[in-house]
């Protein structure tokens, strides 16, 4: 694996003569159709690399989709992808090799107990025996799933399905982590556990790209933010150039998606009337 803290060849050099690191994800010209719903409209975005980047937008607006499309799961209609400089669709391996993902509605493999669930992604992805042994342990440990490493994945609960999701996502110790709403179903507890694993990676030089609708908590995690809505992004940059002049995220993001004067439920005049 790669140095990460090194710009690679591809890094850019600014006037001064500074190395600026090359974007971890570059999207070019993004479509996706379904029938007639245009589900991404043209996206063009750099995600910049060693950030914690957070992915929002209201239901529909195609967050979904542009994570299949980036991390290789769903072809695009049109435009380019490209992970630490590789194209997604003409060079899949190296960009496979680079990548985590903890998609929406994961499949796993129920009838393997989460320890052997590891083990198998691990040797998936390459790695020798005995460094699959010392990181499953260790990430089942961190993610308290010790207990249960010998239950099947089929008797796991949500939140345990997703910690067990992340850690074979992780085992690669990949540049960048792709994460569909990871927080959803999750515990308080686990959550901040997650949190901690996801903050330490991230300080060493990775890339982390996860979709939410939790403002709160996007404004606690991420230091870079694109919000999405109807298939375009509507704004990016960092967690400061978003926000603007709003009070918080929540607001800047209503405004953004323009759902600052919606009904919030006034014209629903019988509901809580008289019985
Ligand atoms: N396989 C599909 N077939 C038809 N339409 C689809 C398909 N997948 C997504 N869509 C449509 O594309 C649009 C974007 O959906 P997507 O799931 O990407 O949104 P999202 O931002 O992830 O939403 P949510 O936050 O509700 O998960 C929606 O209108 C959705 O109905």
């Amino acid at each position: 694996m790669s140095d990460r803290n090194t710009a690679g060849s591809h890094g850019a050099v600014e006037a001064g003569g500074a190395r600026t690191a090359p974007p971890a994800v570059r999207v070019q010209g993004l479509w996706k159709r379904f029938g007639a719903q245009v589900a991404v409209a043209g996206i063009d975005l750099e995600l910049p690399a060693g950030k914690f980047i957070g992915l929002v937008g209201p239901n529909g607006a195609g967050k979904t989709t542009t994570l299949s499309m980036v991390t290789g799961l769903l072809r695009p209609d049109h435009g380019t992808v490209e992970v630490g400089g590789h194209d997604v669709w003409r060079d899949p391996v190296e960009v496979k090799a680079r990548i985590g993902v903890l998609p929406e509605g994961l499949r796993l493999f129920e009838r393997l107990s989460g320890r052997e669930l590891l083990a198998y992604t691990g040797r998936l992805r390459g790695l020798p025996g005995a460094e699959v042994d010392k990181r499953a342990d260790q990430l089942l440990e961190v993610l308290d799933l010790a207990g249960s490493r010998n239950k099947l994945v089929v008797d796991y609960s949500t939140g345990m399905r997703k910690k067990i999701g992340l850690a074979a996502a992780l085992l690669h110790n990949p540049d960048v982590l792709f994460l569909d709403e990871p927080f959803e179903g999750v515990d308080p507890v686990s959550a901040q556990t997650i949190r901690g694993v996801l903050e330490r990676y991230t300080r060493s030089g990775a890339t982390v790209v996860f979709s939410s609708h939790v403002m709160e908590l996007v404004e606690s995690l991420c230091d870079w933010v694109a919000v999405m809505a109807g298939g375009t992004i509507r704004a990016h940059g960092t967690l400061a150039e978003v926000r603007g002049k709003a009070p918080s995220l929540q607001d800047a993001f209503l405004e953004l998606v323009g759902a600052g004067g919606r009904d919030t439920g006034d014209s629903l005049d019988w509901l809580g009337g008289s019985r």
